[in-house]
């Protein structure tokens, strides 16, 4: 396992920001650490990086103890932090000739980074005269200049415009190749753009842990359909892959299939086949997003 989290508990005064968490993340797993804000999603990713030191249980990344061997723990990790405080005064390429340093990392390294980064054309620049993007790829690459297995990225997207967004996305995926990333936002479509799993938190607990793939497995599916007329429950009930119908008001109905083929068609025909006229038919998945608005609304 590169990450273990076992029964992680955490208080800051009275408040509680994590409560009895426990996770475990495989080598070369992308994982979506996903929750509202003020959940816990940094408070555990400080843990993980030893800056902070949980109250109670224990965690381990690539198998050193996070408060017993914190040198070894930092080795293994490359941290983005949220808001990724960089000098913006400092050379790019000096900036990481200084990270450089600090992890005692050969020189050379710094090329390599720069051109996996996709920095190579802004590295004669300061940090100040980059985009937001740019600075990101800063960040990344300096959380990679000691070629850790992990990467723990706080919030990596945020403030980006959408072009941005996309690049800082793809170049995630792109360096998951090669190292287990685990990646806090709050944003839904980010978890499916990039990850592999979905980890989701609510007020400091953990509320789901699901693979992608699984979720798409058992997508639900909702038509929301209105008739000229009234029609009976029952009858819609014998549609194939039916699993409720619920009237919502009117001559409104809401009908669930546990199936991924799209039903409108069904819906329609039912509706021609019982001489009823259809106002409006719309189609709504039960998908990541429903999951956490569920979860944690
Ligand atoms: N150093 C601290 N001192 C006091 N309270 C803290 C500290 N760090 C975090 N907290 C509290 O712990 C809770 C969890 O915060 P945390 O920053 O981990 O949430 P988060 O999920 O990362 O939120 P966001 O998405 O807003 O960054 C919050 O209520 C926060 O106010």
């Amino acid at each position: 396992m590169s990450i273990t989290v076992s029964n992680i508990s955490k208080s800051f005064g009275n408040q509680k920001a994590l409560n009895n968490v426990s996770f475990s993340i495989q080598k070369g797993e992308i994982v979506g650490f996903l929750g509202p804000n003020g959940a816990g999603k940094s408070t555990m990713m400080r843990i993980l990086t030893t800056y902070y030191k949980a109250n109670s249980g224990e965690a381990e990344v690539n198998g050193h103890n996070v408060l017993t061997s914190e040198q070894r723990v930092q080795k293994s990790i490359g941290y983005l932090p949220e808001h990724n405080p960089l000098y913006l005064d400092m050379y790019v390429k000096e900036y990481l000739a200084f990270n450089a340093d600090v992890y005692q990392v050969a020189k050379e390294r710094i090329d390599i980074i720069i051109e996996q980064t996709g920095l190579t054309v802004e590295a004669h620049k300061k940090i100040g005269q980059l985009s937001k993007g740019y600075r990101q790829r800063v960040g990344l690459a300096a959380a990679l200049l000691h070629d850790p297995d992990v990467l723990i990225l706080d919030e990596p997207t945020t403030g980006l415009d959408p072009n941005q967004l996309i690049e800082i996305r793809k170049l995630i995926k792109e360096i998951g190749k090669e190292k287990t990333i685990l990646l806090s936002t709050h944003i839904m479509k980010e978890v499916e753009a990039v990850c592999d799993r979905v980890i989701i938190i609510n007020k400091g607990e953990i509320v789901a842990d699901k693979k992608m793939d699984e979720l798409r497995e058992v997508e639900e599916q909702i038509i929301e359909v209105e008739f000229d007329y009234r029609v009976e429950e029952m009858l819609l009930n014998k549609l194939p892959n039916v699993t409720h119908v619920k009237n919502v008001g009117g001559f409104v109905y809401e009908v669930t299939f546990n199936t991924i083929k799209d039903m409108r068609p069904a819906v329609f025909d039912f509706a021609h086949d019982n001489e009823l006229k259809t106002l409006q038919l719309s189609r709504k998945n039960k998908n990541l997003e429903s999951l956490f608005t569920e979860l944690t609304s």
